[in-house]
């Protein structure tokens, strides 16, 4: 099974240090694991030194993968690209990293990704002339195409209408129950944290403040010390955990 764990790993952009000495338990496969913290904190620069993309002291450690490439990302809206269509998009995000020819379980594993997050329809369109909510759905196509062991989403419901958020969210907790994917999501909102993963990071100014189940992360106290609001968690007719925000303090 596939795990990743960090081992006091820092950043920098330049002389600037951003992560500072962040240390986690390993998590596992089938686990989703948010990565949360208020604006700058540091979550999509986390993101960026897992994947190698910045260096710094410290280690990333992914052990127990069975395929060359393990860890796919969706990163943050970067708007409008190359003069594809949606289709192509999805398929040539599946061919990096694999055999130039196309095989037709690349083509069924397009079609199941597009399904899986109901934009189908869209496949034809061209990338350039999409809302900012269907362009997020196919970024996230483009990500879950690869079929990756660790899948990592910057914020991939914050253009998402409510019906959208929650079924991306339901897409990302079948991944890991099912196919035993480990899932990494920084979120915003920490009612859907509350409600679909398992653990929670929490950052504030490059720091890792918080690390755990996440209902024991998400906790009034935390909410004032690191977002700074004032807010209540109460159990919903359902038993499920429920985020009552009060007001700015
Ligand atoms: N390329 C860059 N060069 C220099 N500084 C950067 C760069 N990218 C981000 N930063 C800075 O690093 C800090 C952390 O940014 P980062 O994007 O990781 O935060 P975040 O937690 O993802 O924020 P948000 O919730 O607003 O997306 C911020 O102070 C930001 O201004």
């Amino acid at each position: 099974m596939v795990t990743l764990e960090l081992n006091r790993v820092s950043a920098r952009y330049g002389r600037r240090a951003i992560l500072q000495e962040i240390t986690t338990p390993p998590f596992k496969g089938g686990q989703i694991v948010a990565l949360l913290g208020p604006n700058a904190a540091g979550k999509s620069t986390l993101f960026r030194r897992i994947l190698g993309l910045l260096k710094g002291e410290g280690e990333v450690i992914i052990s127990g993968t069975s395929v060359d490439r393990p860890v796919a990302y969706m990163p943050q809206d970067t708007g409008a690209r190359a003069v594809l269509t949606v289709y192509e998009s999805v398929l040539l995000a599946r061919m990096q990293g694999r055999s130039l020819k196309v095989q037709p379980e690349d083509l069924a594993q397009v079609d199941r990704a597009l399904a899986e997050l109901s934009i189908t329809s869209l496949g034809e369109r061209d990338l350039g002339n999409l809302s900012g909510g269907q362009r997020q759905l196919v970024s996230a196509a483009q990500a879950l195409v690869q079929e990756p062991e660790i899948l990592m989403l910057d914020e991939p419901t914050s253009a998402l209408d409510l019906n959208r958020q929650i079924n991306l969210l339901s897409v990302l907790r079948r991944l890991a129950d099912e196919r035993n994917m480990l899932i990494l999501v920084a979120l915003h909102d920490l009612g859907h944290a509350l409600r679909f993963t398992d653990a929670s990071m929490v950052l504030e100014n490059g720091h890792l403040v918080a690390c755990g189940p996440t209902e024991d992360v998400i906790t009034p106290a935390l909410l004032h010390q690191v977002y700074k609001v004032t807010a209540r968690i109460e159990p919903c007719s359902k038993g499920r955990p429920q985020l009552i925000v009060e007001e700015a303090v």
